[in-house]
């Protein structure tokens, strides 16, 4: 340690030279009584003195606590670092370094793992009198927190700063070793209806079962990540020996898909949440981490896109689609500002006298360069962004005032996306919206789809149930394309049901069609409810559904989507003629 080294003995020789040291050391303009080598020996840094071989001469009582040394003077490096627990192979490479720098009498600094994993950092820089100073810095703690600040603490998988980190340093091994990588974005789907109906408590303990199953899903080597509330990301590292891109990724995105779907039980509630997933694999689609995590972006948008509960691959098409959807996105949210927006209306007739009873407000955008952009395009978007709200909230406006002005009490239906049942305020809306168009509540009906109810159920049947309050009638559109049309006219008593436009298209060469409409007439007919046969484009499809025993009907037959003017010229008395007079 740090006792002055004797003459003679086992360390004669070192001594004489620790003195040299400690004379040269000391700087000729100090005053001789300064007690350098006591403060050395006592400093709170622990440091070592070596000779230009790398013997150690002198070694502080920190420095010798550190390595566990209880006498480190005399010592060679690997030697001295040796009851460190400096022996693994992983500490060889540094070993080695640090005598390198010894040889070359240049400085060094280098991370060391010490027994009881004590992380330090080991800094030897040669000194002008000859030999070396070691130093050591202890990091422990340090690099703790770092380990922590790049763990999601829900779940104990990485997070986005520790992703990024691996992938980087997996990216640079690619580099040198030319073995494939993958990066692999996931998304629950359904997950945010568990958490609104059953709470956080539950979707929290959900989220840490699907971070388990994903751990079981990759092989060790690979990194799991949860990026954010049911956002998680692969990296595939480790693909079985042999194993090819992209089969090696698909295997495990089909694993993920098959094994995050299958159902959950937490706190006694069978859940079913789906995934879905985007790959990108290095180098085909990206050398930088970047490229790789943006790419597999991309990939999952389109699965999501394409249906929830599967993969999908990067292609550099998605590249412009994206553009494309930002640029639009870009345009819609300035759409309703600018006035761009406008609603067709199209007559619904009542089969048994033939009269135009109501008609359907439709949403139209008439972009001032991209022309007549169609609902089906631009309302997925809105309903992604949330402009839904304001831009339904304006339709409904607009055709109630629209309505409020006929010469006739006919219906006006307007369509509500399920994305307007989630803000709480739906009820309020329409019936602010009643009262400024001064609208018969009677007179407007609010169409659903079965999408509305999926997501949470109870809620929205609460939301319908106000609405009927109101004296507003509500209707099922499509209904017959989702899964539980049945269940849902079970659990609210709906005034009307449209039949999906798909059904009376595939009548005339489909007996199964003619089966499914005749049956969702007599069920409308027992409940009590209208039933409208949508999309009626001829006379053969108009004489099916009547015989059927459908009570309306809505379609190009009957009258396409017109403008306001002309669907109120509809329901006006015919101008009297100078004839009628005389
Ligand atoms: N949330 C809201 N959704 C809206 C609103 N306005 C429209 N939409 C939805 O957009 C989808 C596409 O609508 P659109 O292009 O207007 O198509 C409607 C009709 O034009 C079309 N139709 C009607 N008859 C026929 C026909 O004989 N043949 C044929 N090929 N198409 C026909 O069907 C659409 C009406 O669908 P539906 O609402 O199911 O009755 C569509 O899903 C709209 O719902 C809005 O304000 N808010």
């Amino acid at each position: 340690m740090g006792r002055p080294p004797t003459m003679g003995g086992c360390h004669g020789t070192l001594s004489g030279r620790m003195s040299a040291f400690m004379s040269a050391l000391a700087a000729p303009s100090l005053p001789a009584s300064l007690p350098f080598e006591a403060a050395l020996a006592e400093m709170a840094a622990p440091l070592l003195l070596l000779d230009a071989g790398g013997i150690v001469l002198f070694a502080n009582a920190r420095a010798a606590a550190l390595i566990s040394c209880a006498d480190p003077v005399g010592l060679s490096l690997p030697a001295l670092l040796a009851p460190a627990g400096v022996t693994e192979p992983e500490a060889e490479p540094v070993l080695d370094a640090l005598l390198d720098a010894v040889r070359a009498a240049r400085s060094i600094r280098a991370p060391l793992r010490l027994s009881g994993d004590r992380r330090v950092e080991a800094a030897l820089a040669p000194l002008s009198v000859g030999g070396f100073a070691l130093t050591f810095e202890d990091v422990t703690e340090h690099l703790q927190g770092a380990a922590l600040a790049r763990q999601e603490p829900l779940t104990g998988l990485c997070n986005r700063v520790g992703l990024r980190d691996r992938l980087d340093a997996a990216l640079a091994g690619a580099d040198r070793t030319g073995a494939p990588l993958a990066v692999l974005m996931l998304d629950l789907d359904r997950f945010k209806a568990v958490n609104d109906t059953l709470g956080h408590p539950v979707g929290d303990a959900l989220l840490r079962k699907v971070a388990e199953r994903l751990r079981k899903a990759t092989r060790s080597g690979d990194v799991v990540a949860r990026l954010g509330g049911d956002e998680f990301a692969i990296l595939q590292v480790s693909a079985l020996p042999g194993a090819e891109q992209p089969q090696a990724s698909e295997a495990l995105a089909r694993r993920l898909v098959d094994l995050v779907g299958r159902t959950y039980v937490v706190d006694g509630h069978m859940l079913n949440v789906g995934v879905s997933v985007g790959v990108a694999l290095a180098p085909a689609d990206g050398s930088d981490a970047d490229a790789l995590l943006k790419h597999a972006d991309l990939a999952l948008y389109r699965a999501k896109a394409e249906g929830r509960g599967t993969y999908r691959f990067f292609e550099p098409a998605m590249n412009a689609q994206m553009q494309a959807r930002r640029s639009l996105e870009i345009d819609l949210r300035r759409a309703l500002a600018l006035k761009q927006f406008d609603l067709a209306f199209q007559p619904q007739i009542q089969l048994e006298t033939g009269q135009v009873t109501g008609f359907e407000a439709l949403l139209r955008w008439n972009h001032p360069e991209r022309g007549p952009i169609s609902p089906a395009q631009f309302i997925p978007l809105a309903e992604e962004i949330g402009l839904i709200v304001g831009i339904g909230e304006w339709a409904l406006r607009a055709a109630c005032r629209e309505a409020a002005s006929w010469a006739q009490p006919a219906s006006i239906a307007v369509n509500l996306s399920p994305v307007q049942f989630r803000g709480g305020k739906l009820v309020e809306t329409v019936m602010n919206v009643l009262a400024q168009t001064g609208l018969d509540p009677a007179r407007l009906e609010l169409e659903i789809t079965e999408g509305a109810l999926l997501e949470n159920t109870d809620s929205v049947l609460d939301v319908l149930n106000g609405l009927r309050a109101l004296g507003v009638k509500i209707s099922m559109d499509d209904f017959g394309t989702g899964y539980s049309s049945l269940s849902y006219l079970q659990k609210f008593p709906f005034d009307k049901i449209k039949i999906d436009q798909s059904f009376v298209r595939g009548m005339e060469g489909n007996a199964e069609c003619g089966a499914i409409v005749r049956a969702i007439a007599r069920l409308g007919a027992s409940l009590g409810m209208r039933t409208t046969a949508e999309g009626v484009e001829t006379a053969s499809q108009l004489d099916a559904i009547r015989a059927e025993g459908c009570t309306e009907v809505q379609g190009y037959l009957t009258g396409r989507p017109m403008p306001a003017a002309q669907a109120a010229a509809l329901l006006s008395p015919p101008a009297a003629s100078p004839n009628d007079a005389a």
